[in-house]
């Protein structure tokens, strides 16, 4: 069963994932047929003889592919050399999106120009309706607009109704340019206020007409959407009160299973979500993926709604004359207001396809907005974690989700196609990318702003399930396996397997301070300590090698566990076995001694030096070095 990439990537996650296993029991059986018929073939005989000449193994990648890492990394020999040897400009890029959205990410102006003259539209919409103009304000890159704007529509809206401009920051350049731009063309920035407000209006007359006639308020379309689901994720407030108030089924399901709360939830309509809970919506029916409205919500005031509806809702299958779950009014006035303008907006309020963009783009999060601290009390009767902390501003930069997130959902599993997808993601810093649970990381040998307290806080879930929004990360698998550790009643353990260097000791150390953190509420004020355990550890059990200048010379088992006796949920416990102790007589070439070797060097006394013999160090075999 052969599936296009696109055709895969373009269905819910659900039918892709149902589709892709499918075509891996087909792989398989057809493997064991070839198998069979070969063993046949061979009379029986099961050893299958070594071909005298191994062929030589290529690793070939599409050229639709190549286009563009070429793009991603300014290779313009490559872009040119592609173009001409005819790939195609319309090929669609696994993120979502044209190639000219890919240049207006990554500022490529000179392959959008060589697409753009080879017939690429720049008004192409991805998913979202994003334009590469969206994509290139909200990176605002200033040549790339430049370029866009001689043959772009500046008017085209996306899913929110939002216009390229309303994504470019006030003072910028490209706030300056396309403001130019639509005067010089007589286009009057006020009214596109108007126009914006145009939609929801001519939905609620559209709406008030079908009630007033009789007709069916709860008709799905082929995707079993309804108008009620329309209103929610597009934050038409008063067309969910018609809706609703004229009878509406508040809890009508997609073919996915969504329902007009989980997109309320998602888009973050926090008002409508209160509206939706007020006429009897079902807090607790879940979606594709297996998420409440509760788990996808995007902010806190919209989770604790939800929260106490659920349990509301709990109490009303015991009783059915329970009261509705209370919600508060004051979201009703709502700040999510259509009409205000996106960039207004706390970015956690915006939706979460394009909080992800601007979280790609760096986004600067006030972390005292507190918007993020919402579910911890639940998991484990403590406090959050994270505590209230100071107000401090914090850079982030997580990749927005992805369809090569999992690469056990590509439609072609061989050697090129993940050694392609990896080198990818590689080259867009997304180090880590999951295999269905195992998660395999590319060391980027550089710092990445991906560890924070924020992004831990991200990552924190109340049920253990990875969160479809954020990105393949060592703190969801940190997360993960907590979960699992409650459900189970058991210790957990991580395998951290590869090669000399490739990053097993970071791993560790970031899964320790993730659990350290969700487990306690003073978490991270732990973090020095451990750090100064690290010290200590290191020390004794690290070595340069040729590899690795930091090497773990010796053999870690990392489990995690609950530990009722002092009333802590959770224990990590790193045994150490096996210290490397032949490198304390025998050194390999070019390598070195365990690290306290050379900081005794350094810093000891003249006598401490005496009474260990180490008085002459420049006489020892082992060379010295400096330590940090
Ligand atoms: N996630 C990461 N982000 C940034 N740099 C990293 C990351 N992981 C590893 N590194 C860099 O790579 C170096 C080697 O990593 P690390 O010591 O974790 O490898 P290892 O697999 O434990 O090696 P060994 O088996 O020799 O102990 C680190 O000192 C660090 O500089």
């Amino acid at each position: 069963m052969e599936i296009d990439q696109c055709l895969l990537e373009s269905l819910p996650i659900g039918q892709r994932q149902r589709l892709v296993r499918r075509m891996r029991c087909e792989q398989i059986r057809a493997y064991y047929e070839r198998e069979k018929s070969l063993q046949r073939q061979q009379g029986g005989v099961k050893v299958r003889a070594l071909p005298t000449h191994r062929k030589k193994h290529h690793v070939r990648f599409r050229p639709a592919d190549i286009i563009q890492d070429a793009i991603i990394h300014h290779n313009d020999k490559e872009v040119l050399r592609l173009l001409k040897e005819g790939v195609d400009p319309n090929t669609p890029i696994s993120s979502g999106g044209s190639l000219l959205h890919l240049c207006a990410r990554h500022d490529n102006v000179f392959a959008a120009e060589l697409l753009i003259e080879r017939g690429l539209s720049v008004n192409l919409q991805d998913e979202d309706l994003w334009t590469a103009l969206h994509v290139a304000c909200v990176c605002d890159h200033a040549d790339m607009v430049l370029l866009l704007l001689a043959g772009v529509n500046v008017l085209l809206q996306d899913i929110n109704g939002s216009i390229p401009l309303d994504y470019a920051i006030e003072g910028t350049e490209t706030s300056y340019i396309l403001r130019k731009h639509l005067e010089e063309n007589g286009v009057d920035v006020s009214s596109m206020h108007a126009m914006k407000i145009q939609r929801p209006s001519t939905m609620l007359s559209d709406v008030r007409q079908l009630v007033a006639s009789g007709g069916s308020l709860n008709q799905p379309n082929e995707e079993g959407i309804t108008l009620l689901h329309i209103a929610c994720a597009s934050g038409y407030r008063e067309v969910v009160s018609v809706l609703l108030q004229s009878g509406a089924d508040p809890h009508p399901a997609d073919n996915n299973f969504w329902t007009p709360l989980h997109l309320a939830a998602k888009y973050g309509q926090t008002s409508i979500v209160s509206q939706l809970l007020r006429h009897g919506a079902n807090p607790t029916l879940l979606n594709c993926n297996q998420d409440k409205p509760y788990d996808i919500a995007v902010s806190e005031p919209i989770a604790d709604m939800l929260l106490n509806a659920e349990e509301s809702w709990q109490q009303r299958l015991k009783d059915p004359s329970a009261p509705l779950p209370s919600t508060d009014q004051r979201y009703d006035s709502g700040s999510h207001d259509l009409n205000t303008p996106v960039k207004n907006l706390n970015p956690l309020g915006i939706p979460i396809a394009k909080r992800d963009s601007l979280l790609e783009k760096c986004a600067m999060f006030r972390e005292a907005a507190g918007a993020l601290r919402r579910q911890p009390s639940q998991d484990n009767g403590l406090d959050s974690p994270f505590g209230s902390g100071a107000s401090k501003l914090e850079q982030v930069k997580l990749m927005p989700p992805a369809p090569n997130d999992d690469l056990a959902s590509l439609s072609e599993l061989t050697d090129s196609s993940l050694l392609y997808e990896m080198q990818k993601r590689f080259g867009n810093d997304q180090i880590y990318t999951y295999i269905g649970h195992i998660l395999l990381l590319v060391n980027p040998n550089k710092e990445l702003p991906i560890y924070s307290t924020l992004v831990s806080q991200l990552y924190l879930s109340s049920t253990g399930r990875l969160c479809s929004s954020l990105p393949p990360h060592i703190f969801s698998s940190a997360e993960r396996a907590y979960h699992m550790m409650q459900q189970e009643k058991r210790p957990q353990c991580f395998i951290l397997s590869g090669e000399s260097g490739s990053g097993k000791t970071e791993a560790c150390k970031h899964i320790v301070r993730h659990l350290t953190a969700r487990s306690s509420t003073k978490g991270f004020m732990l973090e020095p300590r451990m750090k100064h355990v690290n010290c200590v550890l290191e020390a004794f059990g690290h070595a340069k090698t040729q590899r690795n200048s930091n090497s773990s010379r010796f053999i870690k088992l990392l489990t995690i566990q609950y530990c009722d006796k002092r009333r802590t949920p959770l224990r990590a416990h790193v045994y150490t076995y096996m210290l490397e102790k032949s490198r304390l007589v025998h050194l390999p070439a070019q390598q070195h001694s365990f690290k306290i070797f050379y900081l005794m060097a350094e810093g000891l006394s003249a006598e401490e030096k005496s009474a260990l013999y180490l008085n002459n160090v420049l006489a020892h075999r082992y060379p010295v070095i400096p330590v940090k």
